[in-house]
C-alpha cells in the first residue's frame, strides 16, 4: 500500500489485507487511527534529533518503529525479535538481543539517553561476558504512567532546556526524568563499549 493510495483512497487499501487476513480486522478496529499512522516515525520513545558531536560535526538520529497499525501487523506476520546463531563459551548457542545490542570487538553501536540527555557512538570489545552485548539506551526507570503524574510541563520545558523539541503534556511520559542517568549507564558499561562520539542534541522530534 502507497501512501498516496492511503490518502486518496480511504479505508479501499486496508481492505485487500483484510479480505485476505480476517484476523486482522480485531486488530485494526482497536487502532481506528491508523491512517494518521502510516509513513510516521512511530509513537512513544521514537524520535529524529539532530545533534552536534564533540568536534562540532553534526549528525541526524533517527529511532522509529512501530504503531498500532504496523504492530499489529508485525505481529500476526513477522517475528520482529532477531535471534542469531552465536558461538559462546565453546557452544554455537542461539542469542536474542532484547534491550542490548551486538558489541563484539570492533562493532559499532548508538546508545541514545533522553530527549534532553546526550548520545554515544561506541565501539565494542567483544567482552565474552556480556556475550558480546551492551545496553542499547539508557532504558527507563520509571514507568510512563508514572512519569505523566510526578511531572509536569515546567519540569519538562527545564530539562529539556536548550533543544528545540516539545515540551507540553502531551509527550510528559517522555520526560529525561523518566530514563536512567546515561553517563552512569555508559560508566556502568565500560567493559563492553569505548566512546568513540558523544553526541549532544539541539533539535528533538518525538513520532
Ligand atoms: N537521544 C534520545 N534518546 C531517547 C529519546 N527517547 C528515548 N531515548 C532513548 O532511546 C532508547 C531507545 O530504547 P528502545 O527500547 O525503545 O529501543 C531508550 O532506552 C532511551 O534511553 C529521545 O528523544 N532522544
Ligand atoms: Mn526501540
Amino acid at each position: 500500500m502507497t501512501i498516496k493510495q492511503v490518502i486518496t483512497e480511504g479505508d479501499k487499501p486496508v481492505k485487500v489485507w483484510t479480505e485476505k487476513h480476517p484476523q486482522l480486522l480485531k486488530a485494526f478496529g482497536r487502532f481506528s487511527n491508523w491512517i494518521n499512522q502510516i509513513g510516521t516515525l512511530g509513537g512513544g520513545n521514537h524520535f529524529i534529533e539532530v545533534c552536534l558531536d564533540e568536534s562540532g560535526r553534526v549528525w541526524v538520529m533517527l529511532h522509529s518503529g512501530s504503531r498500532g497499525i504496523g504492530n499489529a501487523i508485525g505481529h500476526d506476520f513477522i517475528d520482529h525479535n532477531y535471534v542469531e546463531r552465536e558461538h559462546h563459551f565453546g557452544s554455537n548457542v542461539w542469542v536474542t538481543r532484547k534491550g542490548a545490542i551486538r558489541a563484539r570487538e570492533g562493532d559499532l553501536g548508538i546508545i541514545p539517553g533522553s530527549m534532553g540527555a546526550r548520545s554515544y557512538i561506541v565501539r565494542g570489545k567483544g567482552n565474552p561476558e556480556s556475550f558480546s552485548s551492551c545496553a542499547h539506551g539508557a532504558g527507563r526507570w520509571m514507568s510512563r504512567t508514572a512519569a505523566e503524574k510526578q511531572f509536569t510541563p515546567a519540569d519538562l520545558a527545564a530539562q529539556t532546556q536548550g533543544v528545540i523539541c516539545r515540551k507540553d503534556k502531551g509527550v510528559l511520559d517522555e520526560i529525561p526524568g523518566a530514563y536512567k542517568d546515561i553517563d552512569q549507564v555508559m560508566a556502568n558499561q565500560a567493559d563492553l563499549v569505548e566512546v568513540v562520539h558523544t553526541l549532544n542534541q539541539f533539535v528533538c522530534v518525538k513520532g
